[in-house]
C-alpha cells in the first residue's frame, strides 16, 4: 500500500505561548480567539492557582479549551499534555491548529520537548513557533530575580515586546537591545495589549529543531530540563527535597545550562555553569482568597492599599469580584503596583455570586490578606 496525502494527514501546527506572569499571554490568546481568521484552534491552558481563575479570563468563543492540571508543565503536566494532545488527535477535522498557553513561571523547553518525545504526538503535530511575551515595564526587574524570564526569551522564535505604553521610547530601545542580546535570532515586535498582526505569530514554521539542538544538545533528552526552573506554587513537587531525591537518576546538573550558549556575555550574574544554581525559586507562593459579595467602597481602597504596600512582592494578582447589587462580574488584575479592573459580563443565573482573588508573589501574609479581604464583604461589619 502506498501512502497518499489523504492517508497521512498534515501534522497539526502547535504554537506555544510563553512569557512571565502578567506579560500579556492571555491578552494575545483572546485576540487569536476573537479574530476572524477562519481557522479553528484547540487551546490548552495550564491553570495556575488552586481556584483556577485563568479559564474565566479567556474570551468566550467556539473554540475548545482544555485545561491541564495544576502544577507546572515540566514536573507533572507533561503526561497530561500528551494525553490532551492524543485526545485531540483522535478527533481529526475538529480543529486546524493547537495553541498551548504555559504558566508564567514555566520553562518553555519541556513543553516544546513534549512535541518531540512522544512518538505518537511527534508524528501528528508540528511545533510551529514558540512565542514569548515580554512585559517591557517589568523586564529589568525580571532579569534580576527570575531565570525563567530570561530562558523564555532565549528559547523563543518570536518575541512580542509588550506594554510599550508603560515605558519611554528610550527605555523601550534599551529593553529591545537586551532582548536582542539574550536572543539574537528571534523576530522581535513591539506591541501594546499584545496587538500584533496574527500572521506574524501563527503559521510561522519558525521552530527549528536544529537550532534548539544547537542551543541545547540535550534538547531531546528526557529530563534534561525537568527541574531547572521554578515550579508553580501549586506544583506537587517537594521543592526542598527533590533536588537530592533526583540526583541519582538524572544528571541534570551537568548539562542543563548548555542552552546558555544563547546568552553570550551579558552579565546577569546568575548563570554559572558549575556553581549550584538556584534550582527553584521556592519563595514564590500563591494565596487564593474566596469571599462573598463585596462592597466597592471597601474593596477598592483595600486593593489599592495592598498593591501600594506589597506591590514589589506581588508578581501577579487576578480576581473575579462579586459586588453587592452589581449585575456584572468585575475582573481585577495586577502586576506589581499596576492594577486594572473592569466589568466582564453579567452574572449567569446559575452562577454563585462569590468573589475569588489569587495573589502570586513572595512573602505574602496569607492570614492578613484573608482577614482584610473578608472585611470588604457586604455582611462584614
Ligand atoms: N498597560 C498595559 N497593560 C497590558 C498590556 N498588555 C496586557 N496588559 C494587562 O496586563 C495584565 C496581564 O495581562 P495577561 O494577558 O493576563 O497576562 P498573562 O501573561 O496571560 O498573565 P498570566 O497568565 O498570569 O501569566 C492584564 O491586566 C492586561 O490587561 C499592555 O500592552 N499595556
Amino acid at each position: 500500500m502506498t501512502a497518499s496525502a489523504a492517508e497521512t494527514p498534515k501534522p497539526i501546527p502547535v504554537t506555544v505561548l510563553t512569557g512571565y506572569l502578567g506579560a500579556g499571554k492571555t491578552t494575545l490568546l483572546n485576540r487569536i480567539l476573537s479574530e476572524n481568521h477562519g481557522r479553528k484552534y484547540a487551546v490548552i491552558v495550564n491553570e495556575f492557582g488552586e481556584i483556577g481563575i485563568d479559564n474565566d479570563l479567556i474570551v468566550e468563543s467556539d473554540e475548545e479549551i482544555y485545561e491541564m492540571n495544576n502544577g507546572c508543565v515540566c514536573c507533572t503536566v507533561r503526561g497530561d499534555l500528551i494525553r490532551v494532545v492524543e485526545g485531540l488527535m483522535r478527533r481529526p477535522g475538529r480543529f486546524d491548529a493547537i495553541i498551548v498557553e504555559t504558566t508564567g513561571l514555566a520553562d518553555p523547553v519541556p513543553v516544546a520537548q513534549t512535541f518531540f518525545m512522544d512518538d505518537d504526538v511527534r508524528a501528528k503535530t508540528e511545533l510551529d513557533a514558540v512565542v514569548a511575551l515580554v512585559d517591557a515595564k517589568h523586564l529589568p526587574l525580571r532579569l534580576k530575580d527570575s531565570r525563567e524570564a530570561e530562558d523564555q526569551i532565549a528559547f523563543a522564535d518570536v518575541v512580542l515586546l509588550n506594554k510599550t505604553d508603560l515605558v519611554t521610547p528610550e527605555e523601550l530601545a534599551r529593553i529591545e537591545a537586551t532582548v536582542r542580546v539574550i536572543n539574537p535570532s528571534a523576530r522581535i515586535y513591539r506591541t501594546e495589549r499584545s496587538n500584533i498582526d496574527l500572521t506574524r505569530v501563527l503559521d510561522q514554521g519558525a521552530f527549528s529543531l536544529e537550532r534548539a539542538l544547537e542551543n541545547d544538545p540535550h534538547f531531546l533528552e528526557e529530563a534534561a530540563h525537568e527541574h531547572d526552573h521554578v515550579c508553580g506554587p501549586d506544583c506537587d513537587h517537594d521543592h526542598h527535597h527533590h533536588h537530592h531525591a533526583h540526583d541519582h537518576d538524572h544528571d541534570h546538573h551537568d548539562h542543563h545550562h548548555d542552552h546558555d550558549h544563547h546568552h553570550h556575555d551579558h552579565d546577569h550574574g546568575h548563570h554559572h555553569h558549575d556553581a549550584p544554581s538556584p534550582i527553584h525559586d521556592v519563595t514564590v507562593q500563591s494565596v487564593s482568597l474566596r469571599g462573598g459579595q463585596m462592597i466597592p467602597d471597601r474593596f477598592f481602597p483595600w486593593i489599592q492599599k495592598v498593591t501600594q504596600t506589597m506591590g514589589p512582592n506581588i508578581l501577579r494578582l487576578k480576581g473575579i469580584i462579586a459586588f453587592a447589587g452589581d449585575e456584572q462580574r468585575y475582573v481585577v488584575q495586577g502586576v506589581h503596583m499596576i492594577i486594572e479592573g473592569d466589568h466582564q459580563r453579567p452574572w449567569k443565573e446559575n452562577e454563585a455570586r462569590e468573589s475569588r482573588l489569587v495573589f502570586i508573589g513572595r512573602d505574602l501574609d496569607r492570614k492578613k490578606l484573608e482577614e482584610s479581604f473578608k472585611a470588604c464583604e457586604a455582611q462584614a461589619n
